[in-house]
């Protein structure tokens, strides 16, 4: 008898996974940029509120200047681009990336400013205002999409995520709700972890933004699980896939912003770089 697969396709782990991905199959982007890029969770009225503080650590994290190079990857994009407005400064070409098509095509329309894409000026006008560079919001509009040249499926549950597509490890990595959302287990998050992580090369640098403690959330019609993690369960995954953790913040979601969505406790971020290999 053969070895036992250890590919996440067999046994229970590929039961699960599977099941992961037929519940994305009514995910609606449309419904899930309303539940949590509309008001009242895009509120920036004050640094206090979520969206702030998420962007602040983006531009934190960049204006550093320790992270840049050709490539940045974005795992797991979905419909949105407000993670990568920090990022385009530092990198010739931004890959975007997802698991489904209808999200893909969602990127692609933004891209060709297509005149039904969701409205991210507020957002855009927020980084350019806190990254104090006098950059107008339409100049850094036009030049994230000149960046962002490739949009590629993905699935971070393949030991090669993005197949055979990737033709070298990126520079940096940039990953915001993906993991946890897309793994029935810590095991699975943890694999999942570790093969996004083939994806950049060593010394490369991660950005890592994820739910604390969440078990569910709703895109229309679709209700995902999600693994719920803690401060420490991310600390662990980072350290068993060979980080360094630069920088750790975390957000508590405030009872306002406690919307029926989803039962998000908080937010956290993560800046990890990768170990060089001795
Ligand atoms: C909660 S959304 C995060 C979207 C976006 N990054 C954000 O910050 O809002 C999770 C995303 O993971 C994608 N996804 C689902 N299964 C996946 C898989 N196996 N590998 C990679 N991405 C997956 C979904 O299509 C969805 O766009
Ligand atoms: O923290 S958010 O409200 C937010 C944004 C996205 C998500 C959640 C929370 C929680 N559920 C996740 C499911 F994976 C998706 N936020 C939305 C505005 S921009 C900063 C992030």
């Amino acid at each position: 008898r053969p070895a036992p697969s250890r590919s996440p396709s067999s046994g229970a782990a590929g039961a699960g996974i599977a099941a992961v991905g037929e519940s994305y199959q009514k995910f609606n982007p449309r419904a899930y940029l309303q539940n949590n890029y509309m008001p009242p969770r895009a509120d920036f009225s004050s640094e206090d509120c979520v969206v702030p503080w998420k962007l602040r650590c983006l531009a934190d994290a960049f204006a550093t200047g320790d992270i840049y190079g050709r490539t940045l990857i974005d795992v797991g994009s979905g419909p949105t681009i407000y993670q990568l407005l920090s990022a385009c400064d530092h990198f010739e070409e931004i890959i975007a990336t997802d698991y489904l098509e209808v999200n893909r095509e969602v990127l692609r329309r933004w891209v060709q400013d297509e005149p039904d894409s969701f409205d991210w000026s507020p957002y855009i006008k927020y980084v350019c205002r806190i990254e104090g560079k006098g950059e107008q919001w339409k100049e850094k509009e036009q030049k994230l999409r000149g960046k962002l040249r490739q949009i590629l499926p993905i699935d971070v549950h393949q030991p090669e995520p993005l197949g055979s597509q990737l033709c070298q490890p990126a520079d940096a990595l940039v990953s915001t709700f993906c993991l946890e959302a897309v793994s029935p287990d810590r095991p699975s998050f943890e694999r999942a972890l570790h093969n996004v992580t083939t994806l950049l090369q060593p010394g490369g640098h991660f950005l890592l933004i994820g739910a604390l403690q969440e078990t569910f959330y709703l895109a229309g019609e679709a209700k995902l699980s999600v693994v719920p993690v803690s401060e420490a369960d991310v600390r662990e995954a980072l350290s068993k896939s060979g980080y360094h953790i630069h920088d750790f913040r975390t957000y508590l979601m405030p009872p306002s912003l406690k919307i029926g969505v989803d039962d998000v406790s908080g937010v956290f971020f993560v800046h990890a770089q990768k170990k060089a290999v001795v």
